[in-house]
């Protein structure tokens, strides 16, 4: 959990209802809000994303935008998790009020796991390219799930190691550092999460640029781990039929991003 503020906006009725459980915010992002909350029983912890009105738009435009969000939003986790794709199950939906239920994932975001394991690997002295087997199995289960979300049809459109989250298995802990249970860290199913900018597409140009936007966002964000980046792919191009065009094409991607960056 990134951080647990109070609720300093107006909720949506639903999380104000007498019966709902006090929400906490978790996040709150330009776009959307997130709250941990409950669904039906009191023991269901639940997710509640919502998008507020944004004053400063017009707001027949606004609330257009919004619900056409959040059915979007809506309508992909539904085909994912149809199709067997590991992400949060959908379990309400109100377009009209701009939120959007789901399950709630006991876990923690692949980007601030993979930190604190490259940190505790840092600390303990240990070398690039010794103990490499737990971030290779992660590696391997992302370029999986990344796999998986195209071979149905989904790119995601944001994919970055903060939209990916590592749901701890039940009754698992992760054990704290005095314990040395470190490697537990990166244990855990990969969940792709925040299919807002999400879109229904075969065309191989757009899962290129998916993985490309999370290749660049791993060189970014945990350059240690960088260097294995190449067992993401080759997961990936295990993962469905198409995914050795896509790998083909992900060359054609980097070689147009560098040039980009070379011009400025
Ligand atoms: N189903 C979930 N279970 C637990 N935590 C979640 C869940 N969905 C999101 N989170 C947490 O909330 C954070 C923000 O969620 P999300 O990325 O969906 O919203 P956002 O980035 O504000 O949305 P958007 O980019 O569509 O405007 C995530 O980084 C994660 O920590």
């Amino acid at each position: 959990m990134t951080s647990i503020l109070q609720y300093p906006l107006p909720l949506p009725p639903i999380l104000a209802h007498p019966s709902s459980t006090a929400p906490l915010l978790i996040t709150q992002g330009a776009e959307a809000l997130l709250y941990k909350s409950t669904y039906l029983l009191p023991s269901l912890p639940c997710a509640l994303k919502y998008r507020p009105r944004k004053p400063y738009r017009h707001p027949t435009l606004d609330t257009r935008l919004t619900k056409h969000r959040i059915l979007s939003e809506a309508r992909l986790l539904l085909k994912c998790r149809k199709e067997g794709v590991p992400v949060p199950s959908v379990y309400a939906v109100d377009e009209g009020q701009g939120w959007l239920m789901l399950e709630w994932i006991e876990g923690e975001v692949v980007r601030v796991r993979l930190n604190e394991w490259l940190r505790w690997r840092r600390e303990k002295g240990t070398a690039e390219g010794e103990e490499e087997g737990e971030l290779r199995g992660l590696m391997e289960r992302i370029g999986e799930a990344v796999g998986m979300m195209h071979g149905v049809g989904v790119v995601h459109g944001d994919l970055t190691t903060s939209n990916l989250m590592l749901k701890s298995r039940e009754h698992a802990e992760v054990n704290d550092h005095a314990e040395g249970g470190e490697e537990n860290l990166l244990a855990g199913e990969v969940i792709i999460i925040d299919l807002g900018l999400a879109s229904v597409s075969r065309f191989e140009e757009d899962r290129a640029v998916d993985l490309y936007v999370l290749e660049r966002a791993f060189g970014s964000t945990h350059p240690r781990a960088e260097g294995l980046f190449e067992v993401v792919l080759e997961a990936y191009g295990k993962s469905f039929k198409g995914a050795p065009i896509v790998l083909k094409r992900l060359e054609d991607v980097r070689m147009r991003g560098r040039k980009r960056s070379m011009l400025g």
